[in-house]
C-alpha cells in the first residue's frame, strides 16, 4: 500500500501595505515564520510588488525573489514564502500619484474581493489558508478573515508605546490634548509623562493627517477580530508597558525581526541602493562616520538640507547621508546643497541600512527615528541623533533620549515648519560622539545590541514568542478544521 500523502505544511498568508517601512518587518517575519516550517504567503498590491521585483539581483541586499526559507530542516516540505499580488488597477508610475487617503480606500475596496478568491484557490490546490495576519493600515483583513472563518492575528510594526497610546485615545481612557488645550502632558500606565509633541503626532488636534490617525485607530475598533498582536519589539526593550498591555490584550514581541530572520529580507527595498556605499566605508576610519537617513517616506524641506549639510561640514566629521528630494519637489529635483559637500562626506538616495549601520566605520546615526529605523539602531548599538518630524516617531525619539539613553533630541515642536539650524545639529553631533554623555550613550547602545541578540536567540523572549505563536496557529488550524468537517457532515 502506498504511504500515506504528507500533511501540506500549515498556511498563514501575510498582507502587507505598501510603505518600506511595512514591508520590511512583513517580509522578515515571512522569512521568520517560513524557518518554522509554515508556508507563507507574502501578499501585496500589485503596482508595489513590480517595483519590488523589478531590483536587479546584483543590489547587495535585495536579492532575487526569494521563495526558499532561511531553514536548515529539510522536514517542512512545502514551507517557503511565496507571494501573491492583488491588482489595485495602477502601474507602477500612476500609484505614486494616488493621494494617500485614496490609497487607503483602493486598497480595501480591491483587497476585500481579491482575498476571498486567493484563499478558494489556495483550498483548490491543496494548501488551504490556516491564519492571516494584518498590517495596521489595513484592518478591514480582520473583517475579511472573519468572515472566511480564518484566524487572523495582527503585526504592529511600531513600539508597544505607540501601540498603548493609540489605544487609550481609542477608548477614551486617558486624557489627550485638545484643540482648547493643546499643550496637556499624557499619562498612561507603565510609560513615563509624555509631553504634547511627545505622543504620535497624529493624534495631537493641530496634526493635517487626521486621516491616517483614524487609519490606524480603526485597528483598535477591529481588536476583538484578532486572536494575537504581533508587536515588532522585545520584552527586555519595553518591559512595563508589554506587561501592562497584556492586561487588556494578548500580545506576542517578536523583535527586532531583521535580527530573528537573519537571512536578507529578499526583494523588499523599493529603490536602488548606492553600489559604493559599502566600499566608501571600509575606507573611514573606525567610528568615525555619521549616517545620515531619514527613512523611505520623510524629506526635508531645501532651507532645512543646506542647514543639515552645514551642520555636517562644521562638525569636521565624515558622513554617508542618504538624502532625497520631497515628494513636493519631485524625484528627479535639485538637492541645492552647498558646494564642498563631498570632500568629507558622501551623499546618496539609498543604501542597505542593516549594512551600513553593522559597519564599524559609523560612530552614530541622524535618524527620523520611524520605528524600523530605530530598532535597527537599537540592534546595531549605534547611538543616535533623534530628528523626528511626525507620526510615532516623536514617541520614539523620546524613548531613544530618555528611555533607552542612547541619543538626543535635535529640533522639537513642529519640524516641519521650524528649522533646525547648523549650529544645533553640529552641538547635538558633538554630543553623541565627544560630548562628556557620549561614552555612556555609547555603553548603553551596547547593552541593548546585546539584549536584542538575546531576545531572538533560541530560548530568547522573542523566539520563544514566534514558537509559541506557531503552535497556536496549528491548534486553531484543527479547529477549524474540526467546525468545517461539523457543518459539512451536518
Ligand atoms: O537608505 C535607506 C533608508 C532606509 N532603509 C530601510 O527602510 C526602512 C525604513 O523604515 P522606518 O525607519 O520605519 O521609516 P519610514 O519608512 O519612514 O516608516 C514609516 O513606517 C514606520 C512603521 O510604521 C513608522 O514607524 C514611521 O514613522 C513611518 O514613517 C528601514 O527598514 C530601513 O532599514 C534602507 O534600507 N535604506
Amino acid at each position: 500500500m502506498a504511504p500515506p500523502a504528507p500533511e501540506p505544511p500549515l498556511h498563514v498568508m501575510l498582507v502587507c501595505f505598501p510603505g518600506q517601512g511595512h514591508i520590511n518587518p512583513f517580509l522578515r517575519l515571512a522569512n521568520l515564520l517560513a524557518s518554522h516550517g509554515l508556508r507563507v504567503t507574502f501578499t501585496i498590491n500589485l503596482s508595489t510588488a513590480r517595483k519590488m521585483k523589478s531590483l536587479p539581483s546584483s543590489q547587495r541586499r535585495s536579492q532575487e525573489l526569494k521563495l526558499e526559507p532561511n531553514t536548515s530542516s529539510s522536514s517542512h516540505s512545502g514551507a517557503a514564502v511565496h507571494f501573491d499580488f492583488f491588482d489595485d488597477g495602477h502601474d507602477e508610475e500612476s500609484i505614486k500619484r494616488v493621494p494617500l487617503d485614496q490609497l487607503m480606500t483602493l486598497l480595501e475596496q480591491t483587497g476585500r474581493r481579491a482575498l476571498p478568491e486567493m484563499v478558494r484557490k489556495y483550498a483548490d490546490q491543496g494548501s488551504p489558508v490556516s491564519c492571516f495576519v494584518s498590517n495596521p493600515f489595513l484592518p478591514w483583513v480582520s473583517d475579511v478573515a472573519a468572515t472566511l472563518d480564518i484566524p487572523c492575528a495582527v503585526l504592529w510594526i511600531q513600539s508597544c508605546a505607540s501601540f498603548t497610546t493609540y489605544y487609550h485615545f481609542h477608548n477614551k481612557l486617558a486624557e489627550f490634548p485638545t484643540p482648547e488645550d493643546q499643550e496637556r502632558d499624557v499619562v498612561l500606565p507603565g510609560m513615563p509623562v509624555m509631553k504634547h509633541d511627545e505622543i504620535p503626532s497624529f493624534l495631537h488636534p493641530t496634526t493635517p493627517y487626521g486621516f491616517l490617525a483614524t487609519a490606524i485607530l480603526g485597528q483598535f475598533a477591529h481588536l476583538d477580530n484578532v486572536f494575537c498582536v504581533l508587536m515588532e519589539t522585545f520584552e527586555r526593550l519595553e518591559e512595563e508597558i508589554i506587561g501592562h498591555v497584556s492586561s487588556f490584550c494578548k500580545v506576542r514581541p517578536v523583535g527586532p525581526l531583521w535580527l530573528g530572520a537573519k537571512a536578507s529580507v529578499g526583494p523588499g527595498d523599493l529603490m536602488e541602493a548606492d553600489d559604493d556605499c559599502i566600499g566608501w566605508l571600509d575606507r573611514q576610519e573606525p567610528r568615525s562616520v555619521v549616517y545620515v537617513s531619514m527613512g523611505s517616506i520623510v524629506g526635508i524641506s531645501a532651507q532645512q538640507r543646506v542647514e543639515m549639510a552645514h551642520g555636517l561640514m562644521g562638525s569636521g566629521l565624515p558622513f554617508l547621508w542618504v538624502v532625497r528630494p520631497s515628494h513636493e519637489e519631485g524625484e528627479d529635483a535639485d538637492l541645492g546643497l552647498p558646494e564642498g559637500l563631498g570632500e568629507r562626506g558622501k551623499v546618496v538616495r539609498w543604501v542597505p541600512q542593516e549594512a551600513v549601520l553593522g559597519h564599524v566605520a559609523v560612530s552614530c546615526f541622524v535618524t527620523h527615528c520611524g520605528w524600523n529605523s530605530t530598532l535597527e539602531a537599537i540592534g546595531s548599538g549605534k547611538p543616535v541623533v533623534a530628528f523626528p518630524q511626525w507620526g510615532d516617531q516623536v514617541t520614539d525619539a523620546k524613548f531613544l533620549g530618555e528611555v533607552f539613553r542612547v541619543g538626543v533630541r535635535m529640533g522639537r515642536g513642529d519640524t516641519w515648519t521650524k528649522l533646525v539650524t547648523r549650529e544645533e545639529v553640529e552641538r547635538c553631533l558633538r554630543e553623541v560622539t565627544v560630548g562628556p554623555r557620549a561614552e555612556e550613550m555609547r555603553e548603553n547602545a551596547a547593552r541593548w545590541k546585546r539584549e536584542a541578540e538575546a531576545a531572538v536567540e533560541e530560548g530568547g523572549s522573542s523566539e520563544r514568542n514566534v514558537r509559541e505563536f506557531v503552535e497556536e496557529v496549528k491548534k486553531k488550524s484543527v479547529e477549524m478544521t474540526r467546525r468545517k468537517t461539523e457543518t459539512t457532515t451536518l
